[in-house]
């Protein structure tokens, strides 16, 4: 662990003194878009979201304004339980190559922004909403109004006069203005708005999540996915688990990764994977309403035996958020499972948030996959494992609920590069 501990210290500084040597001229006049999500929605839904918001980053820069996507930073997630570590204000090059994001759009982390915006505020809130009214006449048309907020803000103007809230626990950022706007629609009809009626150097906006996809699964949309490198030392040490304890190389695989994302171009079919089957086996909040899509871990275990069995695969690797109860069951259930398990040190550092991503790419790495009904974290596993090439066979499919009556499997999105 001391050794990782070492690796992860001189990995970790690599990214932000890239960041800090300057990679915009920040001579130039900038124009910064922020954005929050709704708090209860997790980690993988949160790297959907930012996939969003590229794109009006790119619309926006599209008629010669200059933009800059300032990166929200991690923390506070509801999904992160993992008790006495400390995890706020997380930059986004913890988790992801910042020079890998900047080559598909500029990218900034937020204390960067404070320092280039000389002081922690922001000019504007947009607090996107739904139209209150719903869809009228039960027709869906996309449209933007500025509107009475819907719900309880949850910013409060202080003494002064500026809006404080939350801010990713940053709390001396402050707002100078906070609007309502309602919002139906993909994420580039904010474009004019942003261009038009709002003049203001930087601007949030919060509930990003309210914005659609300007065009899920086409060409601008995979060159965001494939952007979001993973950062290197978070690969290392999946890398590392996978030779130790599941037989598994690049070379050995046909897995071998360019460092460089515009270059990784695999052939579907081209990758074999390690000799271990992975599993994402969402539980939790996806369980506890019962769902009829979530097998019982009975289930899922019966699952994972003839899966192996079938591809003659004597290993297995276990992603998931089962609680300490289930895992004990589990462990009962399939003794031989094999799980990443940090120490609380390494855990100290990786954060729940690294061990997600090195849990996903091993998950990404396997001959064959099956992951949990709409859970964003299997799909993000999906998409890995596009990029690395693997045969849709051995990537798009889930587990059925125990009394599942239709189980259709998950859909096969195909990189447009
Ligand atoms: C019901 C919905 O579910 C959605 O979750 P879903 O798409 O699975 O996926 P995520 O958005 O990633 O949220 C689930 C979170 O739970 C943890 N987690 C889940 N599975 C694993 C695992 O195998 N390994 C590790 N290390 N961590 C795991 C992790 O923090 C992850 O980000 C949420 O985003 C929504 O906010 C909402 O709660």
């Amino acid at each position: 662990p001391a050794a990782m501990v070492l690796v992860y210290k001189c990995l970790i500084s690599v990214p932000l003194a890239i960041l800090e040597a300057g990679a915009l001229d920040l001579s130039h006049h900038f124009r910064y878009l922020l954005y929050d999500v709704n708090p209860p929605e997790g980690f993988n839904l949160r790297r959907d979201v930012y996939i969003r918001m590229a794109s009006l980053v790119k619309t926006l820069t599209k008629d010669g304004d200059d933009w800059v996507l300032v990166l929200p930073p991690w923390g506070r997630l509801y999904h992160w339980q993992s008790p006495d570590i400390y995890q706020l204000r997380i930059p986004w090059g913890e988790f992801f190559s910042l020079t890998s994001l900047q080559v598909n759009v500029p990218v900034i982390e937020y204390e960067e922004f404070i320092a280039e915006n000389g002081g922690p505020f922001i000019d504007q809130v947009l607090v996107l909403q739904n139209y209150a009214e719903g869809w009228t006449d039960g027709k869906w048309e996309e449209k933007v109004d500025k509107r009475p907020c819907i719900e309880k803000l949850i910013y409060s103007k202080d003494k002064q006069g500026f809006y404080r809230g939350w801010f990713w626990g940053y709390e001396e950022t402050r707002a100078r203005n906070v609007t309502c706007i309602s919002a139906q629609g993909h994420a580039s009809i904010m474009a004019p708005v942003l261009q038009k009626n709002i003049t203001v150097t930087s601007v949030m906006l919060d509930r990003a999540e309210t914005l659609l996809h300007d065009h899920y699964a086409g060409k601008d949309y995979w060159d965001t996915r494939r952007s979001m490198v993973f950062a290197k030392h978070l690969r290392l040490i999946g890398d590392n688990f996978r030779a130790t304890h599941l037989n598994s190389t690049d070379i050995s695989d046909s897995t071998v990764y360019s460092e460089d994302w515009t270059r990784m171009k695999a052939k579907l079919g081209s990758a074999k994977g390690g000799p271990y089957l992975g599993v994402h086996l969402r539980r939790k909040d996806f369980i506890w309403g019962h769902r009829e899509d979530v097998p019982s871990l009975k289930g899922a275990v019966k699952k994972i035996r003839s899966l192996m069995k079938k591809h003659k695969l004597d290993k297995v690797f276990l992603a998931t958020d089962a609680d300490g109860g289930e895992l004990k069951e589990l462990k009962r259930l399939l003794p031989e499972m094999l799980r990443f398990d940090p120490s609380i040190e390494d855990l100290e550092l990786l954060k729940d948030g690294g061990v997600a991503i090195i849990d996903q790419w091993i998950c990404a790495h396997a001959r064959f996959f099956i992951g949990t009904s709409v859970s964003t974290f299997s799909f993000r596993i999906h998409e890995e494992r596009e990029i690395l090439g693997f045969d849709p066979k051995t990537t798009y499919n889930r587990f059925c609920g125990d009394s599942e009556k239709e189980c259709e499997q998950p859909t096969h999105w195909k990189i447009v590069y």
